[in-house]
């Protein structure tokens, strides 16, 4: 087992290239890399904190990360293209083989694997089946992600360090590194940064400088607003709940000074009775929903907002294919 805490493969980034310019690092990678784990391991939170801003959705719910998320991280010498898979589980919709799928497509595309597995909890089975699948993806580098250290005394997470190098023995893999991290404290994940970009192959940068994501706008509008309206909804909605964004249009007629963007989005729910938990005593819940996503989504455009979210029921929309097509599974 290697635990890197200086045995990093510490490159250079201001080695002068062959013209001497001090500014260019002498070789340049640049790929994908995805983190995998099961759901709650800290895979959203991990890939904000390496790319440094607010590019995948976290929440304290399992399973909010419906679409795959690319955060970009862009250094001298490379630049990582972080896809943000949702976590493999056993399927019991349609909506839940489909992402199963759309998972193992990405692991056999990808150019290192993070799997994601949280101190403060024992190796368990989840863990396990994870582990079986990732065996079978063979040509593609694994590093084992130890997440949330700021939650475990040292002993605890030196036993986990220890169990996560068992567990790709039993499991038949090997492991290129084993890294502990916090990103929520931003402990090592400048070091598993610089593990994961020797493992891409050379080759110019994939995306324009500054980009962080390739998600389009409306996607991660989408997100945020479902984000927003799960928080504090306990055990009643999470599987029930998908948004689509019908509309982003900047209001016309507004000095150049004060733009305005208009978007329209639905808010899906399967039951005519979780209508009452989404909307609240008197629209409540759904003003507050709405105030709270117009924030982060100001946020993240960096213009002002005015949101307009309607409830819409779509009948048992994880079991129909047509639905789901419709709502952008
Ligand atoms: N203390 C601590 N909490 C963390 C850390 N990373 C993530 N968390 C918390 O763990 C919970 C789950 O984190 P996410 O990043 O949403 O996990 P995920 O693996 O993306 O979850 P899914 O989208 O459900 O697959 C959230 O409440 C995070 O705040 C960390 O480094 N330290």
């Amino acid at each position: 087992m290697s635990v890197p805490s200086s045995s990093g493969p510490a490159k250079d980034p201001s080695a002068p290239g062959p013209s001497g310019d001090t500014e260019r690092p002498a070789v340049h990678r640049s790929g994908f890399a995805c983190l995998v784990g099961r759901p709650n391991a800290g895979k959203s939170t991990l890939t904000n904190a390496l790319v440094g801003t607010k590019v995948a959705i976290t929440s304290g719910r399992p399973q909010t990360t419906r679409h795959t998320v690319r955060g970009i991280v862009h250094r001298p010498d490379a630049q990582l293209v972080l896809v943000d898979t949702p976590g493999l589980h056993k399927p019991r919709t349609l909506l839940g083989e489909r992402l199963n799928d759309l998972v193992r497509s990405t692991w056999a595309e990808v150019d290192v694997i993070g799997f994601c597995l949280p101190a403060d909890q024992r190796v368990g089975p989840g863990d396990r089946y994870i582990a079986g699948e990732l065996a079978e993806v063979r040509r593609t580098p694994k590093i084992a992600v130890v997440t949330k250290t700021d939650l475990v005394d040292p002993a605890t997470l030196a036993e986990r360090l220890v169990a996560v190098d068992r567990l790709g023995k039993e499991a038949g893999l090997e492991w290129a590194e084993i890294v502990p991290v916090s990103a929520l404290r931003d402990r090592q994940v400048g070091l598993l940064a610089d593990l994961l970009v020797p493992l891409l192959p050379e080759g110019p940068p994939l995306y324009p400088d500054g980009d962080l994501t390739d998600e389009p706008e409306q996607v991660m509008v989408a997100e945020l607003i479902r984000e927003a309206a799960l928080e504090g909804v306990r055990d009643e909605l999470p599987h029930s709940l998908a948004v689509v964004v019908e509309e982003m249009l900047p209001r016309q007629g507004r000095p150049e000074d004060r733009p305005l963007l208009d978007i329209h989005a639905f808010v899906y729910i399967e039951r005519p009775s979780q209508k009452g938990i989404v909307i609240g005593a008197k629209g409540a819940r759904l003003k507050e929903v709405g105030t709270q996503a117009r924030r982060q989504i100001e946020a993240l455009l960096g213009t002002p907002v005015f949101l307009d979210l309607h409830v819409k029921v779509a009948k048992d929309w994880q079991r129909d294919p047509r639905q789901l097509r419709k709502l952008g599974f």
